[in-house]
């Protein structure tokens, strides 16, 4: 995982270099190469070395997520959604050419595992294909847990749709956020001199950044990706003095919790990872105020993932770059997939 994250961060790095070999700054929007990072990332962890393909699922979710925005802001209107509109058209063309290149790498795959011993690969897809091929083995194909090929294919499409753009918005908040404050951009940078110097970071010293941390966990209060989470109720339950009926579905809205002033206090609207420096629990006083990445059982399994890859990239960045907001930027959260800057995030960027 970390070769890849290393790998897909450096090729952006060189770009920034290389636009700053002319000039002493340059200012740049962040954003799309952020995005792109990330979809790289998660290509080569998800897909190892057959990511060419995966590039090309990125783009083509890119796209989806796009139509599914429209859609979602649109009316509803029951049916509308079969109408052989041009959107539609081009929607289901997309799933199509998703599902197919899926379905090849998938059988690529298979056939290179069934000619070694399987062990080889060490991505995602593999891990995917392992555990069904024990579970067949032992205990036939006909099990309830076996994957069928169509359940392989719907778990990559979630990977890719759930883990993008949710860790480049996060990535893209927090250069905006240590942009607006140079002080936390310094204490940030000091942290990742001391721990790594100009080495590249591993695994060890990644657990030991607790300014890093403290700064995406405030991140992630302000600008959550997933701006709220959906549970179905099972059975009849009193909450307070309302009675929630079974099979109620309960929007639970992140980005409000979040901004709570009597949760979080006056300054709830202001950057502030201090009040993270004792640890979630010691910031939420014990509630449960704080889920960017939800909560319970099904809560978000690539966590860890995201926040691993976002301290190694900000780790990175921090090393050499050192950035503020170009006058250029305007400040408009959207919530479209994820909550995003409306138009980029363009930054005055200079070599550290
Ligand atoms: C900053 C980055 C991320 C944020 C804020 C985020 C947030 C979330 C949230 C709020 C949920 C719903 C959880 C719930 O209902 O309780 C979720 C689910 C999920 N996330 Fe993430 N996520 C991030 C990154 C990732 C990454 C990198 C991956 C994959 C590598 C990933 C894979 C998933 C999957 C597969 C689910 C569905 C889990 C299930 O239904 O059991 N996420 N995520």
């Amino acid at each position: 995982m970390l070769p890849a994250f290393h790998l897909s961060c450096s090729e952006m790095i060189c770009k920034w270099e290389e636009m700053l070999c002319k000039d002493s700054t340059t200012e740049l929007d962040i954003m799309p190469f952020l995005e792109f990072l990330s979809g790289e990332a998660i290509s080569r962890t998800a897909f190892g070395g057959n990511y060419e393909n995966g590039r090309r699922i990125f783009q083509l979710q890119r796209e989806q997520a796009r139509y599914v925005t429209n859609a979602m802001r649109s009316f509803y209107i029951p049916g509308w959604r079969y109408a052989p509109t041009k959107m539609h058209r081009r929607m289901n063309e997309i799933n199509k050419e998703l599902k197919a290149l899926i379905k090849q790498m998938i059988r690529e795959r298979e056939k290179a595992m069934q000619m070694t011993s399987g062990n080889e690969f060490d991505d995602l897809l593999s891990t995917l294909l392992n555990s069904n091929r024990k579970v067949v083995q032992e205990n036939g194909p006909k099990q309830k847990h076996v994957m069928t090929t169509e359940d392989i294919v719907e778990e990559c499409k979630l990977f890719f749709s759930a883990g993008q753009e949710t860790t480049s918005s996060l990535l893209v908040w927090t250069i905006i956020m240590l942009s607006v404050n140079p002080d936390w951009q310094a204490r940030a940078r000091e942290e990742v001199i001391e721990v790594f110097g100009t080495n590249q970071p591993d695994f060890d010293g990644l657990g030991r950044l607790k300014v890093v941390t403290m700064i995406l966990f405030e991140v992630l209060r302000l600008y959550p990706p997933a701006t709220a989470v959906l549970r179905t109720i099972e059975k009849d339950t009193q909450l307070g003095e309302m009675l929630l009926p079974a099979r109620t579905t309960i929007f639970l809205p992140t980005l409000l919790v979040h901004h709570d002033v009597e949760l979080w206090g006056e300054d709830a609207s202001d950057f502030n990872p201090q009040r993270f420096s004792e640890g979630i629990s010691k910031a939420t006083k014990g509630r449960i105020s704080f889920f960017p990445f939800g909560w319970g059982h099904r809560s978000c399994i690539g966590q860890n993932f995201a926040m691993i890859e976002a301290k190694l990239v900000l780790s990175m960045i921090l090393q050499r770059f050192k950035f503020k907001l170009s006058p250029g930027y305007s400040h408009r959260p959207l919530i479209s997939v994820v909550l995003q800057p409306e138009h980029g995030a363009q930054i005055i960027l200079s070599k550290y």
